[in-house]
């Protein structure tokens, strides 16, 4: 989602990880030579979700990287296919937070949520329209993200004094690093279960997984 921190937390991520942080959206706009919100007013958002998937799969092949993806590369299940060759991370924050973050950084380079590209809107305004767009596309998406492998709340403890602000970059990458190798953990374990399965039942082959004469082949005899 905007503002959960995917270019911020993927930077540190990388360096943790030592892999090179590859941005969906800023090889877009290079790619383009134009800006997101530019995209959106001159060709229109499918354009840019053809991009997006065009940019995704050319990313596809590369090993050993973080991925930072715009927000709605969830919408497309062609994407999926791209991005189930790696790890999936969900940065998972409530619209009260995004909304908090995107409007103290102004609007105007995000255009689905209504900035506008003459007038850059900050304050109490920009945070209701912010989090009223926030919280419908949240909604709408919330099944699609929830197919990512690994899920990575973004608020901080109530007790903390972050709360306002969520946990922090560190604090987040943290999470997700941790996330990351439970996960792999437990489907390195399923795996080994999956190949040290037991056939029970002596040498005999069940009577319903035996070779069966298919009932063609009766007929045909039956004629004869
Ligand atoms: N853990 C954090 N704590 C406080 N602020 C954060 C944190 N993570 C990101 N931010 C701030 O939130 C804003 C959005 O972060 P960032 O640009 O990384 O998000 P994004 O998911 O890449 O957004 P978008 O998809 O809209 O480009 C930035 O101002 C960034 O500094
Ligand atoms: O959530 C979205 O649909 C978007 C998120 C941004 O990263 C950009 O990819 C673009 O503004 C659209």
């Amino acid at each position: 989602m905007m503002g959960s921190g995917k270019s911020t937390v993927g930077k540190l991520l990388g360096k943790a990880l030592t892999y090179p942080l590859l941005d969906s959206d800023g090889l877009i706009q290079q790619l383009a030579g134009q800006s997101i919100k530019e995209i959106f007013e001159t060709e229109g958002e499918e354009a840019f979700r053809d991009m997006e998937t065009e940019v995704l799969q050319q990313l596809m092949p590369f090993k050993a990287c973080v991925i930072a993806t715009g927000g709605g590369v969830v919408l497309r299940r062609k994407n999926w296919g791209y991005m189930h060759h790696g790890v999936v991370v969900w940065l998972n924050g409530s619209p009260e937070l995004l909304a908090r973050r995107t409007s103290r950084d102004g609007l105007k380079s995000r255009p689905l949520l209504g900035g506008k590209a003459d007038q850059e809107q900050q304050g109490e305004d920009a945070y209701q329209q912010s989090l009223e767009r926030l919280t419908r596309i949240l909604e709408e998406r919330k099944h699609q993200y929830a197919v990512a492998d690994v899920m990575v709340p973004l608020e901080a403890g109530p007790s903390s004094r972050e709360a306002e602000a969520g946990a922090s970059t560190a604090v987040v990458t943290y999470r997700v690093l941790k996330a990351l190798k439970e996960r792999l953990q437990k489907d390195a374990q399923e795996r080994e279960e999956a190949r040290n399965f037991e056939i029970k039942g002596g040498n005999d082959v069940p009577q319903t997984m035996r070779v069966m004469p298919s009932p063609a082949a009766g007929a045909t005899q039956n004629e004869e």
